[in-house]
């Protein structure tokens, strides 16, 4: 899909609670699907057609009564495009990490993906991991529990996702929103909004089964 810039990309009178967010990992494994079906709710099937470049998408989404603008830039995974989208990765506040759990080689190369973040993002980045296209079972490379412990080894959150079904789509990008309010607006003597444990109360309550 070819790069848009939706929305008007103004920060406006939240300033204060906009927040970049940007969608990396291998070309294919599901990014430009993903923004749509949080963005529109919808699952375009077909021809995968490669992003080029960069583009974003604002969304406001609603945490705990405060209005929430995500700024979320979706990138080309292909390899020629790594220049132009190392220079976003500065901004960032969050970083979601995709791979496609029916390709090994995209799980493969998350260790690079989070070199070059640690290289490029800043510091103190929210960065959450993936396992995308859970809803394709039959081709599955990757196991649910090779994520989970990959992602526990660099400390960042982890779920699987599908941008078909929409399974836990929301709830990665409102997770992203929590955590980037709290940061940006919570009172210094209030407990720490936890990331982890917020996605895996989440995840307890779903009824969904990819979390065996
Ligand atoms: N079954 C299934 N197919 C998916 C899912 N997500 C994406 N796809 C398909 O995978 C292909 C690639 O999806 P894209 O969203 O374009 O991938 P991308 O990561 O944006 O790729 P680049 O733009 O090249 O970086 C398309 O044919 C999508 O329809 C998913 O969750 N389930």
């Amino acid at each position: 899909m070819e790069a848009r810039a939706a929305g008007s990309g103004r920060a406006g009178y939240n300033e204060a609670l906009l927040h970049k967010t940007i969608l990396v990992g291998d070309s294919g494994v599901g990014k430009t699907s993903l923004l749509v079906q949080f963005d529109q709710g919808k699952f375009i099937p077909g021809s995968f057609s490669a992003t080029v470049g960069i583009g974003f998408t604002n969304k406001v989404v609603a945490v705990d009564g405060v209005k929430v603008k995500l700024q979320i830039w979706d990138t080309a995974g292909q390899e020629r495009f790594r220049s132009v989208t190392h220079a976003y990765y500065r901004d960032a506040q969050a970083l979601l990490l995709l791979y496609d759990i029916t390709s090994k080689m995209s799980f493969d190369n998350i260790r690079a993906w989070l070199t070059e973040i640690h290289e490029y993002a800043q510091k103190d980045v929210v960065i959450m991991l993936l396992g995308n296209k859970a809803d394709v079972s039959s081709e599955r490379a990757v196991r649910t529990e090779d994520g989970a412990s990959l992602a526990r080894e660099y400390g960042v959150p982890f779920m699987e996702t599908s941008a078909k079904t929409g399974m836990n789509v929301e709830l990665a990008f409102l997770a992203i929103a929590k955590e980037l309010k709290q940061r940006a607006v919570q009172p210094p003597d209030e407990p720490r909004f936890q990331i982890h444990d917020y996605i895996e109360s989440q995840k307890k309550k779903s009824s969904c089964c990819a979390f065996a």
